[in-house]
């Protein structure tokens, strides 16, 4: 029994942080990563990376494929623009649980929509549950395996358009091989490699930023 890690990064989230003040949030989180536990948030070094690509695009409306705790959602959300609305997958419930909690204690519950179940599962429903006609921007951050099919899939369902931006964390470490294939050879994607480092640590990673051409 007692607390899982997610719990403990929600506590020191609420006994550290500032309500509605999501750079607190942010901080309280990555102190946490940095001093107490580690755990696989996007982190603040490719993190900064991820602010730099949402403010470039400004969507109105994004999607985030793993949610985990909260902390990409934050960093995503309080960046939209007015009118911006961002929905994020998550398949395990106590991970969703404490992201709602965490997402809130930012004051950013109105743009973002928590949901719950297998990224798979909910692709083709996005259009009818959400009145989504597409996305302008897709941050990849769940399972390795899954982000070539959920990809495919976003493509088969019509909910990419020309331009739409995909992020995906983790390209290096753990890797997403079949993925990165993919977006670099398909005349589909222009793709480009940010080089960085696996959060809270030295180990080699990145995120790759893949333009959908139609
Ligand atoms: O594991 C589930 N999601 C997280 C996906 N994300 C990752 O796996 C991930 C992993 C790492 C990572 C890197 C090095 C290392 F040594 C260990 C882990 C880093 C990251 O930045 C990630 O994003 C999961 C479980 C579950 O029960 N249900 C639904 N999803
Ligand atoms: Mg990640």
């Amino acid at each position: 029994t007692g607390t899982t890690r997610p719990q403990r990064l929600l506590r020191a989230v609420q006994e550290r942080a500032t309500r509605g003040d999501s750079e607190s949030v942010i901080a309280a989180i990555d102190h946490f990563c940095r001093h107490q536990e580690w755990a696989m948030n996007v982190g603040d070094e490719k993190g900064f990376i991820l602010d730099s690509v949402v403010s470039e695009v400004s969507p109105q409306t994004a999607l985030e494929l793993g949610t985990y705790c909260g902390y990409s959602t934050v960093r995503i959300a309080r960046l939209l623009p007015p009118g911006g609305h961002l929905i994020t997958l998550e398949f395990n419930p106590n991970y969703a649980a404490v992201a709602r909690q965490v997402i809130a204690w930012a004051g950013l519950e109105d743009m973002v929509q928590v949901v719950e179940g297998a990224s798979g599962d909910w692709i083709p429903h996005l259009r009818e549950h959400f009145g989504i006609e597409s996305f302008d921007f897709v941050f990849l951050d769940h399972w390795k395996e899954l982000y070539l099919p959920d990809i495919k899939l976003l493509e088969e369902c019509g909910l990419l358009r020309k331009g739409t931006v995909l992020l995906a964390d983790n390209v290096v470490c753990p890797g997403t091989p079949d993925y990165l294939e993919y977006v670099r050879k398909s005349q589909s994607y222009e793709s480009h490699y940010f080089g960085s480092h696996l959060e809270y640590t030295r180990a080699e990673d990145g995120l790759e930023k893949s333009v959908y051409l139609g």
